[in-house]
């Protein structure tokens, strides 16, 4: 798998980052999303720098200009609730694309720290021979991507995978690469080292879910 290190180099994504972590800012759920959505266009433009391009004659009105442009069919898959807004940024910048939805959640069985990822929900276009942009803000045990891509695998084989994240942990990296294809890329914006006991990435931001669309009844 290839890793692109958004903050490997400084930029004015440094400043919706810290804005996402920031304990003072990040209740203000309007900029959080936006936030999200803003690192979902950022991360959407560096990615595009991958595609295929073909050059097409453009007729202007004073002549003829000729451009590449990406030959790729490219569908961007969002897991639910988190990955909506990264989606929207996503889209902002892939405004042609086909979409896939895919619910992935944390289940405590027992109401305690001990949880299961369950996969529920999918509508999805046929992903063969296409161009996969997954996107999910919080990479923490890596066990939602991995599910998700499973029971996204009866839709076709993808050409090219492109997952989008917001902030990893090293050891849900780690858990990703076993099970993607090397010729896969990770663009992520940030890395923390830690996983708590209940499995959140330390810094991390908190409960990415919650902080966009406000809490909900564990079940
Ligand atoms: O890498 P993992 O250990 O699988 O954790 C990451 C997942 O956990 C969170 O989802 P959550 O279950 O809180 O759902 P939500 O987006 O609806 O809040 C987050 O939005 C990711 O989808
Ligand atoms: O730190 C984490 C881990 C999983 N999901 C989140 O929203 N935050
Ligand atoms: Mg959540």
């Amino acid at each position: 798998m290839h890793i692109h290190h958004l903050l490997e180099q400084n930029s004015v994504a440094n400043k919706f980052i810290s804005q996402l972590r920031d304990v003072n800012i990040q209740n203000d759920r309007m900029r959080f999303r936006r936030n999200i959505e803003r690192l979902g266009e950022i991360m959407g433009y560096e990615l595009s720098k991958n595609f295929s391009y073909e050059a097409k004659d453009i007729q202007t009105p004073l002549g003829t200009a000729s451009l590449g442009l990406p030959t790729e069919e490219i569908v961007v898959c969002s897991i639910l609730r988190a990955g909506l807004p990264l989606h929207t940024g996503l889209l902002n910048y892939f405004d042609d694309a086909e979409n896939s939805f895919i619910s992935a959640y944390r289940h405590h069985p027992n109401n305690d720290e001990e949880f299961e990822i369950l996969v529920e929900y999918l509508a999805s276009p046929s992903l063969e021979g296409k161009t996969l942009v997954l996107a999910d803000p919080m990479l923490a045990t890596g066990r939602s991507f991995v599910n998700v891509m499973k029971a996204l695998e009866r839709m076709g084989t993808p050409k090219h995978i492109h997952l989008v994240s917001v902030i990893g942990a090293t050891e849900g990296i780690e858990y990703i690469k076993e099970y993607f294809p090397q010729d896969s890329h990770l663009w992520i914006a940030t890395i923390d080292n830690k996983l708590d006991e209940r499995g959140y990435i330390v810094p991390g931001l908190g409960d990415a879910g919650d902080l966009c669309f406000g809490t909900k009844l564990q079940h």
